[in-house]
């Protein structure tokens, strides 16, 4: 088997070290760039926790140099700053991963919630990098969006069952994530003081991540009625959600079926919780069904929980590598979990 050359754009953030630390193992990715925005650093000096690990050097980012050393490269970069890399970079002719929010949505959508598009044209080719929904068009992609960590968690939730729901009832989704999410750049509501010992949520009902679900699930904005919270942990994800289904079906069944032949999704028969997916690409799903039928049907909660640095980001960009190179989509991504 061939080994392909990647590198990592945004290799001193917490999704570009996640990046790292699976690529380090993969048995057909050779990592081979590294860079940040201001480079001419060891690794080792951004992340000592790879010291006499990995001795590369990262460098400041040049499109020239990516395209010499990598036949793919991963992305980890702020929305925006992602897009003006792409454009060239697809334009050279390298494979493309891009954990940012920049080609997850449609011009429009994109436009109202984030700012505006400099590269309209890649967004006409791009794929939506969930493997549950995307995988056969993931593997002739040249481009892939990797999709949000809050979009990943309620998504794979909320698939198996959107062919049974009550239609226009709404979608609540009612999320808590840890701290890593917001990336490593300083802020007052991420500092320690506010989120230790805390809990609260934040843009309830607004989340640029509700637009990205919507238009996945096939629904408008105004169904999906979506709320995050912030948690005082570090990494870990969970989506509380409940929608209204026809009457008489067996959801437990459902979703079991729905994910027989899927690698990286477990059905649970007890509440999921988010330690038993931390460190791997897991998306653990729990269901349960109210028995009392409303009018039109039962409400549904559906429980998920995944890794929101792994399977919300870095470990399924190196799923969608895998499958945009043609190898099997588990190579190389971590499935064991950080327990105790
Ligand atoms: N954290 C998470 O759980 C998730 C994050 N994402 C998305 O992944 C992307 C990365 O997130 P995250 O790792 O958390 O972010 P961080 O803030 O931790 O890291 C951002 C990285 O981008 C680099 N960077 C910023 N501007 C430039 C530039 N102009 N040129 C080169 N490098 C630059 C930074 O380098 P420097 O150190 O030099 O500033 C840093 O390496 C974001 O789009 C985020 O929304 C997606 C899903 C989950
Ligand atoms: C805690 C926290 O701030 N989390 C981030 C989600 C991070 C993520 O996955 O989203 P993107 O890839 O779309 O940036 C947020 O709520 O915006």
């Amino acid at each position: 088997m061939n080994v392909t050359r990647v590198g990592v754009i945004g290799a001193s953030g917490y999704t570009g070290l996640e990046l790292i630390k699976i690529l380090l193992n993969h048995p057909y990715f050779k990592l081979s760039y590294l860079a940040n925005s201001e480079g001419n650093i060891s690794l080792d000096e951004l992340h000592p926790s790879l010291k006499n690990v990995c001795d590369m050097q990262v460098q400041k980012v040049d499109v020239d140099d990516v395209a010499s050393s990598c036949e793919l490269v991963f992305l980890a970069l702020p929305h925006k700053t992602a897009m003006e890399f792409v454009k060239p970079l697809i334009a050279k002719g390298l494979k493309v991963v891009d954990l940012s929010a920049d080609y997850r949505l449609s011009l429009e959508a994109y436009e109202e919630f984030y700012t505006t598009h400099t590269d309209k044209k890649n967004l006409e080719h791009v794929v939506y990098g969930l493997p549950e929904m995307f995988r056969d068009k993931i593997k002739s992609a040249s481009l892939v969006a990797n999709p949000g960590c809050f979009p990943t968690c309620a998504l794979l939730g909320l698939l198996p069952f959107m062919s049974k729901r009550v239609p226009n009832t709404p979608i609540i989704i009612d999320a808590k994530t840890g701290v890593s999410g917001a990336g490593k750049k300083l802020s007052d509501v991420t500092h320690f003081v506010n989120v230790n010992d805390n809990l609260f949520a934040y843009n309830p009902l607004t989340h640029r991540h509700a637009p990205e679900i919507a238009q996945k699930l096939g629904v408008s904005f105004d169904e999906v009625n979506f709320v995050p919270h912030l948690i005082p942990l570090t990494r870990g994800m969970i989506s509380s959600i409940y929608i209204q289904v026809q009457k008489d079906i067996d959801a437990f069944s459902i979703l079991k079926e729905f994910y027989k032949d899927e690698p990286f999704v477990r059905i649970s028969k007890n509440p999921v919780d988010m330690k038993n997916v931390a460190g791997t690409n897991f998306c653990d799903i729990y269901v349960k069904q109210n028995r009392t039928s409303l009018e039109k049907g039962n409400i549904v909660f559906i429980s998920s929980a995944i890794d929101n640095l792994l399977r919300g980001a870095s470990s399924q960009a190196v799923v969608n590598a895998n499958l945009m190179m043609g190898l099997d989509e588990s190579c190389g991504i971590p499935n064991i979990a950080y327990v105790p």
